[in-house]
This record gives structure tokens, C-alpha cells and sequence, in this order.
């Protein structure tokens, strides 16, 4: 008989193995998917990808993709028009319809959301704890601050990594209990798999991402992907 702890019990479990999975190629045109073409990003993803890259300098490089991503995300949300007085007449301005609202699916999230509230400084962030389990790679929630009373135009789900795509497609489920006008996720780095599948699952959401990389690895890793997104951040390796 097996005890419990006992090394049988330990062995790695490759949830990922022998599942197909689609080709970039396959993936690159789904419709209301955008993949960053802006240099800055491509630029400094190389550096969210090096190895050796420590804790701190992520974390800051995290934010800043954030905020470019958060200029490309943002290039369609409503304006209504305000009339506003400069020292020397009045004229008629704009300013965005209705709130914006920012989820950032903790824990990788945060420093993406970080970076979108340097460029919506007064967004409402909605805070939504989900962990994958590493062994079946469900996503499991833990953390809800999500407000009942909605009067948002958009809400953005950010989260760097879509991996299989179940953290991004139960995120936009939940999101899309409150009845929100527009949702949209926003990452850094997609896989084919999880990408196509959020698209399937949730086909009325536009998708901004910086990466579209290869595959998963056997565990649901991105390759060539930067690693654990969050552990990364926060130098919990
Ligand atoms: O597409 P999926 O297969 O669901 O994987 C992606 C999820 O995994 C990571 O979070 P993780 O569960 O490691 O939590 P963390 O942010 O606390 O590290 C990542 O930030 C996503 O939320
Ligand atoms: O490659 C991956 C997959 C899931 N979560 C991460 O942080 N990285
Ligand atoms: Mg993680």
C-alpha cells in the first residue's frame, strides 16, 4: 500500500502531455485578438524573457508593458463632450463615458493593473484572486472584491499569462455576471491554446496581448514564454 508523502505520491503529473495543440500560424488572425506590433514592447519583452532579469526590474518592466498596452486597449472607449472654461473663454472638451474598471487576476496581475492605472489613474480596480493548480490546471478562485453595483463603460482583465486560458476564461465569466457593456482581457504572453480557446469561449471580448508564443510545455508552461509570471514579480521562486 501507498503512504501518504511517500515518493510514488511525488511524481510530477504532466497534465499537458499528448494534448494537441493549434500552431501560431493557426492562431495569428482570430478575430478581436490584437497582438502588439509597437517596438517599445517587442523591446522590452526581451528583457521580461531573460532569465536574468531579477525581481525588481520585472516587476517595473511589467508595469510599463502594462501602460503601452493599456494606450492600444484604450484607443476605443466613448467620449462625450463637456463644456470647460480656459483662463480665457469657455470651450467644449471630452472626457471618457462612464468608468472604467481594471480586474487584475492576482497574483501576476497586479503589476499589469499597476501599469493600465498609470494611464487611468481614476479606473476602479476590482480585485480577483484565481491560482491554477498545478496538477489538473483548473483555476481556482480565492479572492472575490468584485463591487455589485456596476456603472462601468469597460472592464479590463489583466493577467501577463495565458497558458492553458482556463484562469482568463472563468475571470471573464465571473466578470460578465455583473453585466458589465464591454470586457476585455488583456496579457502579455498567449499560447495558441489558451488563446484559442478563450476566443471560443468568449467570443464577444476583444483580446490585447504583447506575445503570441509556440506551445505549452507537458506541465502548462508557455515556451518560449519568460516563466512564472508571478513568482517573477514578487521573487517567490
Ligand atoms: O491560462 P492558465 O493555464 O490558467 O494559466 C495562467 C495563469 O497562471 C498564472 O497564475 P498562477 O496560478 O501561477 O497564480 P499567481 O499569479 O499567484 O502566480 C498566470 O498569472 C495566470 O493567472
Ligand atoms: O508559462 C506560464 C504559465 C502559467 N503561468 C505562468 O506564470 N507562466
Ligand atoms: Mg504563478
Amino acid at each position: 500500500m501507498t503512504e501518504v508523502g511517500t515518493r510514488s505520491e511525488e511524481q510530477p503529473v504532466l497534465p499537458m502531455r499528448g494534448v494537441p495543440q493549434p500552431r501560431r500560424e493557426e492562431v495569428l488572425n482570430l478575430p478581436r485578438v490584437h497582438i502588439s506590433r509597437h517596438p517599445v514592447v517587442a523591446h522590452k519583452m526581451t528583457a521580461l524573457r531573460d532569465r536574468r532579469t531579477p525581481p525588481t526590474e520585472f516587476y517595473r518592466l511589467v508595469k510599463e508593458i502594462g501602460a503601452l498596452l493599456a494606450y492600444e486597449a484604450t484607443a476605443h472607449l466613448s467620449l462625450e463632450s463637456v463644456e470647460v472654461e480656459t483662463p480665457l473663454q469657455k470651450t467644449v472638451g471630452q472626457r471618457l463615458a462612464g468608468g472604467i474598471g481594471i480586474t487584475p487576476i492576482l497574483r501576476a496581475g497586479l503589476g499589469l493593473a499597476e501599469g493600465f492605472r498609470e494611464v487611468i489613474p481614476d479606473a476602479q480596480v476590482w480585485h480577483l484572486g484565481l491560482r491554477r493548480d498545478e496538477r489538473t490546471l483548473q483555476a481556482q478562485e480565492y479572492y472575490n472584491r468584485l463591487p455589485s453595483t456596476v456603472n462601468l463603460q469597460v472592464c479590463y482583465a489583466v493577467d501577463p499569462m495565458l497558458a492553458t486560458g482556463g484562469s482568463a476564461i472563468d475571470a471573464i465569466s465571473i466578470l460578465k455576471q455583473r453585466h458589465i457593456p464591454r470586457i476585455c482581457y488583456v496579457g502579455i504572453i498567449a499560447a495558441p491554446y489558451g488563446l484559442l480557446r478563450l476566443s471560443r469561449m468568449h467570443p464577444d471580448i476583444d483580446i490585447y496581448i504583447a506575445a503570441l508564443d509556440e506551445s505549452l510545455n507537458d506541465y502548462g508552461f508557455i515556451l518560449p514564454g519568460l516563466g512564472d509570471a508571478g513568482d517573477r514579480q514578487f521573487g517567490t521562486f
